[in-house]
Parts: structure tokens; C-alpha cells; sequence
């Protein structure tokens, strides 16, 4: 990374990933993660460099409180943050795991203060009165969250924000925990509490309008020092800020890299995916999906043999891979010809209606299929068609 100035200006505390696969992650519904899989997530994460981890709830107890108690002992490089409700009992939870790092959370917004705290914004001022002063007394770090701060009134978000930040809180989590937020409202809501608090602001996205990553780095470009991601996108409802997006996208837009080794996304990618969805991700899933650089259109496969530059937004070295030129409906001649003088065959120019009957078998075969050819089935249709 060079120290070139970025539009975080040159404050030397850049920002960070808090990775919260294992918290919010899990939440997406129908994950179940076991103890050795929370392990092995975490040990990937930390590999890639990772910095800090929410682990989980230590409340539910049970599994999770084991998974929680192996990963506070399993020596990782990471810094680890349990996640709690204002709660003591929550609290206590995290502590008898060995944490000594926690995130207490808090609704600020009206709907969710009058269904959760039956709209006594008292019992909320002394929830977090309560729960900051426990903790304190027994962890290194507090941070706090405002859960649906998108939604919430921001003379009281910043209300709240500068209490917890009187009573200990060293961070101070903004939630558009609904994902309704477009990155200009993010910067617009995010900006205020940066300017106001002497501590760190973190922004957690959603991706219910499929904004998740674009608030991710709105969030940043208004001043947060710590971006929630996770692996995959995976989370509540529509999921999270990805982490491979983010990663990928600072890199690409503010050549801001994390400390992260892009290298390594794919693989880390792909065991996430095994523990959480076993199957295949969706090929187009930005960054880390198979089809990411894989060119099959005539054009586009022309302009990449020609310069990749013409179609690629990064190179696949970043994540340690090669594009691919794809065969199918939309192949045109150049693309077919590189797969068969890959193969020692050519497609002679001079003999356009060889090519063109080829074209047509290809586009043919691709619909017949639903799917790309591979390099055997395009050599199979060249010998069954050979030049006139
Ligand atoms: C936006 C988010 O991602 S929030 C995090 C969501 N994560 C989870 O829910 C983790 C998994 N959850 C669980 O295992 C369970 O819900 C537990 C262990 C946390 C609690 O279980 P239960 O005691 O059975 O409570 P239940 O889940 O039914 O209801 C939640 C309770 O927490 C209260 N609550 C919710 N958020 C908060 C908060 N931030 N601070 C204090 N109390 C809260 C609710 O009002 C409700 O209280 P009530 O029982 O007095 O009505
Ligand atoms: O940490 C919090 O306060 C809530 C985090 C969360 O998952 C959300 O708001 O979506």
C-alpha cells in the first residue's frame, strides 16, 4: 500500500475489517455452525489477516458458549468481540467464556425501542447505564451498538452515542440493520456522529436493497474507522457487507487493502460456503463467483485476448487466479479459433462459411445444453463440421 492520500485523508489509523461471519453470519437462517467450524472459519480468517472477530452470542449458551471458549483459547492473531443485548446475564455469559472484548447492543430506533423495551426509553438509558458499568469493571474493550440507527432519530442516536461513549464505550457501532439506506444517506447519517464522537465509528450494512457493500464504503468515506463484513455477503435476511467485495472494492477504488491477502479469498470463500450453504455459490457472485472472469461473449472475449484491460475491473491475479474464455451461445469467431489453436487445430480464415457453420453448430449445441462448451465438445463439433 502506498501513503499516497485517499479519500480517508492521512490519518494514520486507516480503517478496518471486523469480520462477523460467525455472529451475524450465522443468523442467516438455516446456518448451524458447528464448534470445529467456527475454528476452522476463524483460523482461515486470521490466515488472510483478518484483524478483529465477532465470534458470537455467549447468551445462547450450549455449543455456541464452547465454540466462543475455543476460539478465546485457540491463539489467533485476530482480536476476538462477543456479541451481547444490554444485558448483564448477556454480559456475564461473554465473561465466563473467557472474552475480554464485548459488544453490548441497544434499539434506538422508536418501532424497535416500543416492541422491545415496551417504548420506556428510561429502561433503555439505564439498560445501558447498567451493562456498560458491568463490563467495564471486567474487559479490556466495550464497544456499543445502535441497532436500527437508520431508522432512528439522530438527535437521539447521537444521544446515545455520546453516553455510551461518557460511560466507557471505545467504539461506537452505526447499524442500517434493515439495509433501507442509499450511500448518500449513509454518508449523510454516519458524517454527524464522526464529527461529534472522540470515538471510533463502525458501520454495519445490510443488503436488503443490495446496498450492503456500497454503504459499507460510504460509511468509510464519511469517517468510520471499521467496516463489518462477512464471508460471502451471508447475514440476516439479504445478508451483509461482503467481505471479498469490500476487500476487493477499497483496493480497486481507494488502493486501501486491509493488511487482507487477496490471495486467499477464494478458498476462504469457498469453505464458508461449505459450513454455511453446501453447493455452489452463484457463478456470478461478485469476486469470488466462478464466472467472475470468464468471458464468453464475442466482443468481450475478442477485447480480453487483445488487452484484458478491456473487460477486466481488476486483475485475477489479485486473487490469484486466471481469466477463462468461455465458449457458447454468445462466442463469436476469435474466441473459437484461440480454443482451437489451443487444441493445434485452425479455423482458416479464408474459409468463412467453415467458420460460420461452426458458429451455428456451437450456438446450437450451447441451447441445446444451457450451458458453455467445454473444449472437448468444441473440438468434437470442429471434427464433425471439418473445412469445406
Ligand atoms: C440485528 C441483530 O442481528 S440482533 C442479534 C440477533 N441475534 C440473536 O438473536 C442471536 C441468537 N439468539 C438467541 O439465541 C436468543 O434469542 C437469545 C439467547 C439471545 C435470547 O433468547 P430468549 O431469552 O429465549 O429471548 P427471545 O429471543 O425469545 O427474545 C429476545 C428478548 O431480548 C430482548 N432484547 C432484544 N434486543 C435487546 C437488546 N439489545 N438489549 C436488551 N434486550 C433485548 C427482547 O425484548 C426480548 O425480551 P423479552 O423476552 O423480555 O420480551
Ligand atoms: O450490533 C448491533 O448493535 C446490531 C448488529 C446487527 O446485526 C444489526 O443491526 O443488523
Amino acid at each position: 500500500m502506498n501513503d499516497r492520500q485517499n479519500a480517508f485523508g492521512t490519518d494514520p489509523l486507516h480503517p478496518k475489517l471486523l469480520d462477523t461471519t460467525l455472529r451475524d453470519g450465522e443468523q442467516m437462517a438455516g446456518v448451524a455452525l458447528t464448534p470445529d467450524e467456527k475454528v476452522a472459519i476463524a483460523q482461515l480468517l486470521d490466515a488472510i489477516g483478518v484483524p478483529e472477530i465477532e465470534v458470537g452470542v455467549a447468551a445462547m449458551g450450549g455449543e455456541e458458549a464452547v465454540a466462543i471458549t475455543t476460539l478465546v483459547n485457540s491463539s489467533l492473531n485476530a482480536e476476538l468481540l462477543g456479541w451481547n443485548r444490554a444485558r448483564i446475564s448477556d454480559l456475564a455469559a461473554s465473561f465466563d467464556c473467557g472474552l475480554q472484548r464485548v459488544h453490548i447492543s441497544l434499539p434506538v430506533s422508536e418501532v424497535q425501542i416500543a416492541a422491545k423495551f415496551g417504548g420506556d426509553r428510561q429502561r433503555l438509558w439505564q439498560q445501558l447505564e447498567e451493562s456498560l458499568t458491568f463490563a467495564r469493571d471486567r474487559s479490556q474493550f466495550i464497544s456499543v451498538g445502535a441497532e436500527d440507527a437508520s431508522r432512528a432519530d439522530p438527535e437521539f442516536l447521537l444521544a446515545v452515542a455520546k453516553t455510551a461513549q461518557r460511560l466507557g464505550a471505545q467504539r461506537f457501532r452505526f447499524c442500517d440493520t434493515l439495509g433501507i439506506l442509499d450511500p448518500f444517506q449513509m454518508m449523510e447519517q454516519v458524517q454527524p456522529l464522526v464529527d461529534s464522537l472522540d470515538i471510533p465509528v463502525e458501520v454495519h450494512t445490510h443488503d436488503d436493497l443490495g446496498m450492503a457493500t456500497a454503504n459499507a464504503l460510504a460509511g468509510l468515506r464519511a469517517g468510520a474507522k471499521v467496516v463489518d463484513v462477512t464471508v460471502n455477503g451471508i447475514g440476516e435476511r439479504a445478508g451483509n457487507a461482503a467481505l471479498e467485495e469490500v476487500v476487493v472494492a477499497m483496493r480497486r477504488l481507494q488502493d486501501w487493502d486491509f493488511g487482507i491477502d487477496s490471495r486467499q479469498l477464494l478458498q476462504l470463500s469457498q469453505a464458508v460456503q461449505q459450513f454455511t450453504h453446501p453447493g455452489p455459490l452463484p457463478p456470478w457472485k461478485a469476486i469470488v463467483g466462478e464466472n467472475v472472469f470468464t468471458h464468453e461473449s464475442g466482443i468481450h472475449a475478442d477485447g480480453i485476448l487483445k488487452n484484458p484491460q478491456t473487460y477486466e475491473p481488476f486483475p485475477p491475479q489479485w486473487l490469484g487466479t486466471q481469466h477463462q474464455i468461455g465458449i457458447g451461445k454468445h462466442s463469436g469467431r476469435r474466441a473459437i479459433a484461440a480454443c482451437l489453436e489451443r487444441h493445434q487445430l485452425s479455423l482458416t480464415p479464408t474459409s468463412p462459411h467453415y467458420q460460420q457453420s461452426l458458429l451455428d453448430a456451437v450456438r446450437v449445441r450451447a441451447t441445446q445444453l444451457k450451458r458453455g462448451l467445454g473444449a472437448d465438445e468444441v473440438l468434437a463439433l470442429a471434427s464433425a463440421s471439418p473445412p469445406s
